[in-house]
């Protein structure tokens, strides 16, 4: 690309003036509530669409793709996220269980990064999510799979102006 597009690249502010402190000494154990404390951070500080996260799977050679997606809920199972079965990602899926999530808010200089072995949950969970998306219509869609991300590592990421970002790195209580 020309010089004059990369000095602008270079020239954009990476993180706002004021971070938020972040002592994970002082977390919450249970990274689920972490993740919503942060989740309910970035809403009020007006993020669009908190709830949206980059979806890396990869196909049958290797070869990594990535998307967004919304996050539908975090329970027992892990992190739910739903598509269709027939998609690139449901195929990617289907022959490599396998993903990372990333979700990033600007405003905070935050970033949550989860990686874990995919399940596929229940038709009728799938079915209920189907019919409450927004413009839900009635009809049926058996290809829409809810997928839960069971984690295997998350880590919680806070930008710093002195350069020392904090990596709190979670590994889920089953797999210490
Ligand atoms: C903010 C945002 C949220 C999205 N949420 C979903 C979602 O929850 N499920 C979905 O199937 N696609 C969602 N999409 C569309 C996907 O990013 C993607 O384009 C589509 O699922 C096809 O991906 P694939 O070809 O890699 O399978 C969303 C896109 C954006 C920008």
């Amino acid at each position: 690309m020309s010089e004059s597009f990369r000095e602008r690249l270079r020239a954009l502010p990476d993180f706002p003036e004021h971070l938020p402190e972040f002592d994970p000494a002082a977390a919450p154990a249970d990274p689920a509530e972490l993740f919503r404390q942060w989740l309910d951070a970035a809403l009020e500080a007006g993020v669009a669409a908190p709830n949206a996260f980059s979806l890396a799977t990869v196909d049958d050679e290797g070869r990594p793709s990535s998307r967004m997606l919304i996050l539908k809920d975090i329970d027992d199972d892990g992190w739910h996220f739903a598509t269709s079965r027939t998609s690139r990602k449901g195929l990617e899926l289907q022959a490599n269980p396998h993903a990372a999530l990333n979700f990033y808010w600007p405003p905070q200089g935050r970033q949550v990064r989860v990686t874990g072995d995919v399940v596929e949950l229940s038709a009728e969970a799938s079915a209920a999510d189907w019919h409450s998306r927004p413009g839900a219509d009635g009809s049926d869609n058996p290809d829409w799979q809810l997928y839960a991300v069971r984690p295997r590592e998350i880590e919680f990421w806070q930008a710093s102006h002195d350069r020392r970002h904090i990596r709190h790195r979670v590994v889920p209580e089953n797999l210490r």
